[in-house]
């Protein structure tokens, strides 16, 4: 039988962060996957575009995209898209 009350074997506070940053940086390399992911899937429009006689960036596209980040995250989500769509089609 345990002689501990569930004080003694609560995680200090230095255990309880050390584990919280392992998910963060596990959720990150998720983060960072799916950004490979999407720069992937990205090029292959503008690829396809660029050979069918069209232009490789969407204005208005890139307005849906923003308008998705900023009504998901708030004003900091249309930051956080256009970072994205520099990473995915290069600097316009
Ligand atoms: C991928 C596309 O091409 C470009 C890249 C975009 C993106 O990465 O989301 C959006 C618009 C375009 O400037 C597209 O038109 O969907």
């Amino acid at each position: 039988m345990s002689t501990t009350t569930p004080e003694e074997t609560a995680a200090t506070p230095e255990a309880t962060i050390a584990a919280a940053r392992e998910r963060i940086d596990a959720i990150d390399d998720r983060i960072i996957g799916l950004i490979q992911e999407r720069t992937a899937v990205s090029a292959v429009v503008q690829q396809t575009r660029i050979s069918s006689g069209g232009r490789r960036v969407s204005l208005s596209r890139e307005m849906e995209v923003l308008g998705h980040y900023r009504e998901a995250l708030g004003k900091p989500g249309t930051s956080l898209a256009m970072t994205l769509l520099e990473l995915c089609r290069g600097r316009i």
